[in-house]
């Protein structure tokens, strides 16, 4: 079984962070691990309050799982603070892991920031440069390229500088702009774009740590980069299709093995004319 590691913050209603990421690799038939940075106090209307975790504890857990088991893929979510993410850089760069897909977190839906400004550097200078594909949103992208991203080629200019910051490819997500929820990779040599149709639900927790959770299950799994995004987009849709209508704010993606499953297994039926 391919195993993936999280390196991310708790959210304790479920939705997002650390919790979404085992819910999406379960779903996809990968072995989850993790190691927890920040602890919040969060539901589908509010982040509460956080609580960073030790560094000297996050090292040990990144140590403990490293030292023991085999990590096909990492997935990086939420950093919180600047040291918290010198500490993450410093242990990964002692394993060298050949898949990390980082998704930059930075504010929550509600509004509450999830990482200090202070550590956007450290984000840029020594987290983005191991990276096999980060997945900023268009806020995020706007702080990591400091200019406003508003059209298709605004898009592939953001897409172009992150890329220079040292990540292998950028998987630019559109869902924060007016119309379709249209995605844009870029690999560093082209450009795909990754369509999407917008779903008109409240019920949107947890989305951005969702598709990387997939994108990096589908990359343990021995996808291709492409293969990878484009599967994780079909299953973030189905996810967001049939989010839960649970707490009174923002209900989370629902995570269904057997749904993604048989969607596929549907698909494959029909290509083959059964
Ligand atoms: N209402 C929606 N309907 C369909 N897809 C969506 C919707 N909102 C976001 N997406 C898609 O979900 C994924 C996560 O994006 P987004 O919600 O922008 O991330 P984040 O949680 O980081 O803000 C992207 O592929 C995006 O295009
Ligand atoms: C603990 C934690 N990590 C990340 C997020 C942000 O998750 P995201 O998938 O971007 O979802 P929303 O916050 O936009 O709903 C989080 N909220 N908590």
């Amino acid at each position: 079984m391919k195993t993936a590691l999280t390196i991310a913050g708790s959210d304790s209603g479920g939705g997002a962070g650390i919790q979404a990421d085992l819910k999406a690799f379960s779903a996809h038939g990968v072995y989850g691990m993790s190691v927890i940075t920040a602890v919040t106090a969060q539901n589908t209307v509010e982040v509460r309050s956080v609580q960073d975790i030790e560094t000297s504890i996050i090292k040990d857990q990144i140590e403990a799982v490293f030292d023991d088991i085999r990590v096909d893929a990492v997935k990086i979510g939420m950093l919180s603070s600047a040291k918290t993410a010198e500490t993450v850089a410093a242990s990964l760069q002692i394993y060298e892991p050949a898949i990390v897909v980082l998704d930059p977190v930075m504010v929550s839906k509600g509004g509450h920031h999830l990482l200090q400004s202070d550590a956007i550097s450290v984000l840029k200078e020594k987290i983005i440069p191991m990276a096999t594909i980060i997945t900023p949103n268009i806020p995020e992208a706007e702080v990591l390229v400091r200019g406003n991203i508003q059209s298709a080629e605004d898009m592939m200019e953001a897409c172009r500088s992150m890329q220079s910051l040292g990540a292998k490819a950028v998987l630019l997500k559109g869902g924060h702009l007016n119309g379709e929820p249209n995605d844009l990779l870029f690999d560093g040599e082209i450009f795909t774009w990754i369509n999407g149709t917008r779903i008109h639900t409240k019920n949107t927790h947890g989305t951005g740590c969702t598709l990387s959770s997939a994108i990096a299950a589908n990359l343990a799994n021995g996808a291709s980069l492409i293969e990878a995004v484009q599967e994780a987009k079909k299953y973030i849709t189905l996810a967001i299709t049939h989010s839960l209508e649970i707490g009174n704010g923002h209900g989370p993606t629902h995570h269904f093995y057997e749904l993604y499953n048989n969607a596929k297994l549907v698909k494959k039926l029909l290509v083959k004319g059964i």
